[in-house]
Order: C-alpha cells, then sequence, then structure tokens
C-alpha cells in the first residue's frame, strides 16, 4: 500500500468526525462499552494507544462493534505494525514516523497517520507521497498558530492536529482549512472509565462531535 493511498484511507476515516478521541485502556472489559458509547455519542474512529499490556486484545474487542472504525496509536516499531494489522486495526497512528514505520506500515498494508511537527518533518513526509499527517505535539509545537502558518507555504498537507487539543482550543484547530480532525484523550477520561460511565462518555462523544460544526 503506497503513503499515497495510505493518505488517502486516513484522510477518509478522518473527515467522518471533528475528533478521534485517543484511548488508553487499562482494563480490556472496558473496551467494548467504551466503543460502543463513543460510536453512539457521534465519534466512530478510535486510536487505540498500544501503550497497556491489553491493548492489541483491546482493539480485537472494539473492532467488532458495528459502526466503529479501530486503529493503533503510539505505533514505534515495524513489530508494533505487524500487532496492530493482525489484532484487527484498520489505521495507524504514531507520533513520528521513520523509515523501518513506513515500510513495514506499506508491508502489511496498515494506512498510517504519521506524525509530524516541523516544516521540514512535514516535508520529508510528503515527499513520500503521505499528505494526511498529525501534528504532534500539537499544543507544544505551537499550536493552531503554526499550524495554520505551516499551510501558507504547504497547502496540499492535511493534519490532525493532538496532543494538548481541549474542548476550548479543538475550535481554533478545526476553523483551519489544513485541518480535518484533531485527536483527544478527553472524551475518555481514566475516572469514567474506572466508574463504568458510558452514558456520561457517551454525553461527553456527542459535545465533541459537535465541535467546529
Ligand atoms: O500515544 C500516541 O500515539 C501519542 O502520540 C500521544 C497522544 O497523541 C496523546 O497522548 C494525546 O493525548 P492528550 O494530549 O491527552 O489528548
Amino acid at each position: 500500500m503506497t503513503p499515497k493511498e495510505q493518505s488517502a484511507a486516513t484522510r477518509e476515516i478522518a473527515a467522518r468526525a471533528p475528533i478521534i478521541p485517543v484511548l488508553v485502556i487499562d482494563d480490556l472489559a472496558h473496551a467494548r462499552p467504551l466503543a460502543e458509547a463513543l460510536v453512539a455519542g457521534g465519534l466512530p474512529a478510535l486510536e487505540v494507544t498500544l501503550r497497556t499490556p491489553c491493548a492489541l486484545d483491546a482493539i480485537r474487542a472494539m473492532a467488532a462493534v458495528p459502526g466503529g472504525i479501530v486503529g493503533a496509536g503510539t505505533l514505534l516499531t515495524p513489530e508494533d505494525v505487524r500487532a496492530a494489522k493482525a489484532a484487527g486495526a484498520r489505521f495507524g497512528v504514531s507520533p513520528g514516523a521513520t523509515p523501518r514505520l513506513i515500510a513495514a506500515c506499506a508491508a502489511e498494508g496498515l494506512p498510517l497517520l504519521p506524525g509530524a511537527a516541523t516544516a521540514t518533518e512535514v516535508m520529508v513526509l510528503f515527499e513520500q507521497g503521505y499528505d494526511m499527517l498529525k501534528f504532534f505535539p500539537a499544543e507544544a509545537a505551537g499550536g493552531a498558530p503554526a499550524l495554520k502558518a505551516i499551510g501558507a507555504p504547504i497547502p496540499q498537507v492535511a493534519f490532525c492536529p493532538t496532543g494538548g487539543v481541549t474542548p476550548a482550543n479543538a475550535p481554533g484547530y478545526l476553523s483551519l482549512p489544513n485541518v480535518v480532525c484533531a485527536g483527544g484523550s478527553w472524551v475518555a477520561p481514566r475516572d469514567r472509565l474506572a466508574a463504568g460511565d458510558w452514558a456520561g462518555i457517551e454525553a461527553l462523544a456527542r459535545a465533541a462531535a459537535s465541535l467546529g460544526r
């Protein structure tokens, strides 16, 4: 799968809702009800970070939820890419990008949303065919003004800013022509997961789904 084809796929997935929830799942039992709540709230594209021991099993469980599109986040190595694909991930997200990671995604046919934070990083990925990127770490790297500035000379590249995005600053990103959606963890707070507050998470998702609209 070429980088161009990968970006076409991630762009289509990103365009389905203004926010991609970034999920850290500690308890496998949370996976399915969490995905159901987020999808019911209007956020179909879900990023499960590979930061917890049950993350791959969580992807497996969530991939079965109707209407959801489950991806794997925190892809760092080719092994992560292979494991994510085997678990049923439909896309991958990484904080940056390396040649080995890109080669693995091409070989596995896993559409990658690679991270970039500077004009040079954006240009290196664009040169390879990627035109849909994750802007990470969004707030620390200059926020919406930085992304707006990058968009002036490189308008062909679209972004999903992630890292420090909140309901308060998300509209600033979503108003930019080079932003398709944003990623954020606030729709699935650890305390609500621990409490099994699926109705509360659905309400957070519904509010996030209406951002920028
Ligand atoms: O795990 C990854 O792949 C990452 O790149 C990190 C995430 O983008 C941030 O953890 C977003 O988290 P918040 O800033 O809380 O919204």
